[in-house]
């Protein structure tokens, strides 16, 4: 490590969105970063994969590289930034740089939910940190909240919107009717999307937040591949009409509450929220984290999920608290290890057959007298009880009309059942969507 008067060297992984903002902030903060820190902060060497790519503010002659080498193999570099996305080879290089004894910061939540467990016990075993609070809620500061602020309490549920890309398309689709490709290429212009934007819409880059989040707060493993995860591509514009008209917003929530039997349930997916609640009112590329704990009661955390600057501050903050950490002399990082003390072997993920909710059903039908009772005694049968309807003669002439019902709680497995049976129905043209309410 280096001498006391010896400046921090960063090498940087990737040079995009984030990694622009980081190498922007490094320069232009760089007497406030000496100040707070006590120490100078440089940017050594910038990792990507066109050299030759127009980059805007150009960046210091010598510090691009195409090698990763450049990076992984100087002893100079003390702290490696990775702003680059994937689980390969973002995982392997960051091993290296554990292994290397270099302190690591990542905005990687792919890379964390993936390979979190053994890249902290790694770190652990270097005395290195192993910081990642922009892998989560962008630049709001919630992974830093769980592994600290709130470590004393028992955790009893996560509600929230982590996607800012998804969010941004359902308001936009929502307030202003914007179709959805329409929508999604804004937010990719802006920055907000992954390299594949299939993981923003189809709720994998928020269960693998969902996964680095519920582990930190539940003490024990929530894999990725256990959660529940559905996107929000079938959701049309009828149903934002049907959802306002029912004192509803739609977003994609990302929830993870612990089970009166110690198992957890994991699930995201697109769910009508009521107006009034807090949750329905986080737009565009907000993001939002509702935390409920036994000690602190309900928390809710609000910022910019995505984007550039919102996105540098999380990974600045945590550059700047390897720094501190270097110049601490304290002991090792005390890193949320898996396994380790008050960390929970093994995971126990509910099903989500077990779920029980109320559900918002759109279907098409015959148009015709009795359809409704017929839906109806099928739900009966399988226990779903319906609140309320609305029926709309949406394209007069055609013979069909839309439906939409919603249904008190019911057993996941059993709307599922009884839904196969209404599909099976001769006057049920489709069935459009079901969506879960979250209340
Ligand atoms: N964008 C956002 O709002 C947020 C992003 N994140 C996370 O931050 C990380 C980076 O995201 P973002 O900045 O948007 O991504 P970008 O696609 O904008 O940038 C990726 C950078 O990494 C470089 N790169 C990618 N793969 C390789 C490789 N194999 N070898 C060398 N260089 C490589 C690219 O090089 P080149 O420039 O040559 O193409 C580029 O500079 C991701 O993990 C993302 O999930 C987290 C929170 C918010
Ligand atoms: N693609 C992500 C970027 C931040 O993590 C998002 O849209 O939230």
């Amino acid at each position: 490590m280096p001498g006391t008067m010896e400046p921090i060297n960063i090498g940087l992984m990737g040079l995009g969105t984030v990694g622009g903002g980081v190498a922007a902030a490094l320069s232009n903060n760089a007497e406030e970063i000496q100040r707070k820190t006590g120490r100078t902060v440089c940017l050594r060497r910038a990792l990507v994969r066109d050299a030759g790519k127009t980059r805007e503010p150009a960046p210091p002659a010598g510090v691009l590289t195409t090698n990763p080498e450049d990076i992984l193999a100087d002893p100079e570099i003390h702290v490696v930034v990775e702003v680059m996305g994937g689980d390969s080879p973002a995982g392997e290089y960051l091993e290296r740089a554990l292994a290397g004894g270099k302190h690591v910061v990542t905005a990687n939540k792919e890379v964390m939910a993936r390979r979190g467990a053994s890249l902290l016990a790694l770190a652990q075993s270097q005395s290195v940190n192993l910081l990642f609070e922009a892998s989560a809620g962008g630049g709001i500061p919630i992974v830093g909240c769980l592994m600290s602020q709130l470590l004393a309490n028992d955790i009893r549920s996560i509600r929230s919107i982590i996607n800012g890309t998804t969010n941004y398309i359902l308001t936009r689709m929502a307030r202003s009717q914007t179709p959805f490709a329409e929508a999604l290429s804004e937010a990719q212009s802006q920055g907000y999307a992954e390299a594949d934007p299939t993981n923003d819409v189809e709720g994998i880059d928020a269960a693998y937040k969902l996964s680095v989040l519920g582990s930190l707060a539940f003490h024990q493993s929530i894999p990725h591949e256990a959660i529940h995860t559905e996107g929000i591509s079938r959701l049309g514009p009828e149903d934002f009409r049907y959802a306002a008209e029912l004192g509803y917003a739609i977003k994609s929530l990302a929830i993870a509450a612990a089970q009166p039997d110690g198992t957890v349930q994991a699930r995201v997916h697109p769910a009508l929220v009521p107006e009034d609640h807090l949750l329905a009112k986080v737009d565009g590329v907000y993001n939002a984290v509702e935390v409920t704990g036994d000690l602190c009661g309900q928390i809710i955390l609000h910022g910019q999920g995505a984007g550039r600057d919102a996105t540098t501050s999380a990974v600045m903050g945590d550059i700047l608290n390897v720094v501190r950490f270097i110049d601490s002399a304290g002991p090792p990082p005390l890193l949320p290890v898996p396994n380790g003390r008050g960390h929970q072997v093994g995971n126990s993920i509910r099903p989500i057959d077990e779920l029980s909710s109320a559900y918002y059903l759109r279907l098409t039908c015959a148009d015709q007298a009795g359809v409704l009772a017929q839906i109806a005694r099928l739900l009966g049968d399988g226990n779903i009880s319906i609140a309320t309807v609305i029926q709309k003669d949406t394209d007069p002439g055609s013979g069909t009309a839309q439906l939409v019902i919603t249904t008190y709680p019911s057993r996941e497995a059993d709307v599922q059942t009884a839904l196969a049976a209404v599909a099976k129905l001769g006057v049920v043209v489709s069935v459009d969507n079901l969506i879960r309410i979250e209340q």
